[in-house]
């Protein structure tokens, strides 16, 4: 074995400058398929992969002629390592093909699957359900439009998806590693990640069900006692979303705690303002060089797919940002709709795009974020600033801000409907896919298994009673996309730990949920630091960088919430606010 630090660094390098050749040709070929899901693109871009793979396994081969362990430069033997780790690439030629194309037609199912009424109008799921879902306060339209989108997605994936996991597992395995979840997991470089997302999910429990109690009895109120099932949970299709994940659609008209004060949803302003998606992505844009940070590049502006396209074709509609490992394509792809969901959304993805910029010139390896979660967290850490009152004053999205108790809880109630409505939610999806990973879940318990988690974690059952031949999992685009989750619930919670940091850093001093970092370039630069080391470092380096601590803590998450904590619990006094572990039996 060659032990030559020398001789592997230039094996390093030779090998960097092919493999962004081999890399953006692929994601390339991913992006033409993923904005016009036909045939012919499809066969391209699993081809790009299977050119991809055979050089990733030719470079892990080459890589194994070295003593890579027993290097002394730290970030040599990093590298060596990452680029031993190749994933599916290890597959036989037939096996990676199959699973390929399986991913490719899993994606298109979901992204290209519409619900027709009986007047024959169709909808996606983007915009058309995702907006009867928003709006509607009709509890048969809503079930329509739930039960419907089931049938003409997941419902169709159950047999590719069984096959999916086992190719996937024979990939891992071939890695050394169990199965696909366990494979999933190492990139935290953690021996007890299961037991550290327990325990932040324990801490955040009595929060949940406080919030959950208060939105039930609004909703009690709205839809009547009969609609709810005697378990205690809530009816999945009343909460605004396709998947209750997240609860901020119900905020203007049933939930808001004050209704005489003036209202922090600003979807009607976006409207009336005559917003644009590129508007929105210049306002999120200034947020960011507002701290200092780089601006989008020309090629950003020239190539992304900010609309949905309207010339008839097929796209996959869940936004996502792209990193061309060329070091001057990035992109996003998002079919925006003109409302504050969607406001935060283009602030999410510019995140993962700014951090694509700000590692741009490490090795290809090290091109990622120091967790998956760090990834989830930038776009979310500038959101947490801009959905201030104070700032969307600012830029003029709110006439005016009244400065009193009633209305902290108002803004407070509209954050915990998005940030803590959705941690069971983020908690549990990997819950569903390590057990089926890891063959706990079999495939005929596929739906049951996902719903005990639903009902138990989540306190969300289904309106209608579900069985074997559904297949809800396949209704939420991760699990078609074979999009990891718990990152996640990991940004959830790291999220307001960098908030809370970059707050001091800007000299807020004032409570944590009216923080506004905006202008603040000691904030900025503190962040960049971070954000420029990628994964080149364990993620404990880049958490301690920015709040100079090593660990996950749900305190600053707990902080920002604290006043929204005690009101919750007087309007609950006395109240059960548990739910049946179980799911109802007795539905329709
Ligand atoms: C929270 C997660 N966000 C994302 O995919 O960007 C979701 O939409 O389910
Ligand atoms: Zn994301």
């Amino acid at each position: 074995l060659i032990t030559d630090e020398n001789e592997a660094w230039a094996f390093v390098n030779r090998v960097n400058d092919e493999s962004q050749e081999v890399y953006f040709k692929s994601i390339q070929a991913s992006w033409n398929y993923n904005t016009n899901l036909t045939d012919h693109n499809s066969q391209l871009s699993v081809e790009a992969k299977l050119v991809e793979a055979a050089f990733e396994k030719e470079v892990a081969a080459n890589a194994s002629r070295f003593n890579w362990t027993a290097f002394q430069n730290e970030t040599l033997k990093r590298i060596f390592k990452k680029a031993s780790d190749i994933g599916s690439a290890s597959l036989p030629e037939d096996r990676l093909t199959k699973l390929k194309v399986i991913e490719s037609e899993l994606e298109r199912l979901y992204s290209s699957a519409q619900l027709c009424d009986d007047d024959s109008t169709c909808n996606n799921l983007d915009p058309g359900l995702t907006r009867i879902l928003a709006e509607s306060r009709d509890y048969d339209k809503l079930l329509w439009a739930w039960f419907g989108w089931r049938n003409v997605s997941g419902r169709k994936m159950r047999n590719l998806y069984k096959e999916f996991v086992n190719i996937s597992n024979e990939a891992a395995r071939a890695n050394g590693y169990a199965d696909t979840g366990e494979y999933w997991r190492s990139w935290y470089d953690m021996d007890n990640l299961r037991e550290e997302c327990q325990k932040l999910y324990e801490q955040l429990k009595p929060l949940y069900l406080n919030l959950h109690a208060y939105v039930k009895r609004k909703l009690i109120d709205k839809y009547g006692e009969d609609k709810f099932p005697s378990t205690g949970q809530i009816p999945a299709h009343l909460l605004g979303n396709m998947w209750a994940q997240s609860w901020g659609n119900l905020y203007s008209d049933l939930l808001q705690p004050f209704k005489n004060k003036p209202s922090v949803d600003v979807t009607e302003a976006l409207k009336e303002q005559n917003y644009t998606a590129q508007k929105m992505f210049e306002v999120s844009e200034e947020f960011f060089t507002s701290l200092g940070l780089i601006p989008m590049p020309e090629e950003f502006w020239n190539h992304s797919m900010i609309v949905k396209p309207d010339d008839g074709r097929d796209v996959v509609c869940h936004a996502s940002a792209w990193d061309f490992l060329n070091q001057k394509d990035f992109r996003i792809k998002q079919c925006t709709d003109i409302t504050m969901s969607d406001l935060i959304t283009t602030h999410h993805e510019m995140g993962h795009i700014q951090y694509y910029l700000q590692y741009k010139n490490l090795p290809v390896v090290f091109r990622r974020g120091a967790n998956p979660g760090f990834h989830e967290a930038v776009g979310d850490v500038m959101s947490l600033s801009v959905s201030t009152p104070k700032h969307l004053k600012e830029i003029g999205l709110l006439e005016e801000v009244v400065d009193d108790e009633e209305s902290d809880i108002n803004f407070l109630l509209s954050q915990a409907l998005k940030k803590i409505a959705f941690l069971p939610f983020g908690y549990l999806i990997d819950q569903w896919r390590w057990s089926v990973f890891n063959g706990e879940t079999s495939p005929e318990d596929y739906n049951k298994k996902w719903w005990d988690l639903r009902c138990k974690y989540q306190g969300v059952s289904p309106p209608v009673q579900r069985t074997e031949d559904d297949f809800d999992p396949g209704a939420k685009y991760h699990i078609p996309g074979n999009t990891p989750y718990i990152r996640y619930f990991v940004s959830y919670v790291i999220q307001f730990q960098f908030h809370q940091a970059l707050c001091e850093a800007a000299n807020q001093t004032g409570p944590l949920y009216k923080c506004d970092i905006y202008n603040s370039h000691v904030a900025g630069n503190k962040l960049s630091d971070m954000l420029s080391l990628g994964s080149s470092k364990p993620w404990a380096v880049a958490m301690e960088k920015v709040t100079g601590n090593t660990t996950m803590d749900a305190g600053a998450i707990i902080e920002y919430f604290q006043p929204l904590i005690t009101w919750l619990e007087k309007q609950n006094e006395g109240m059960d606010i548990q739910w049946d572990e179980a799911c109802p039996t007795d539905l329709p």
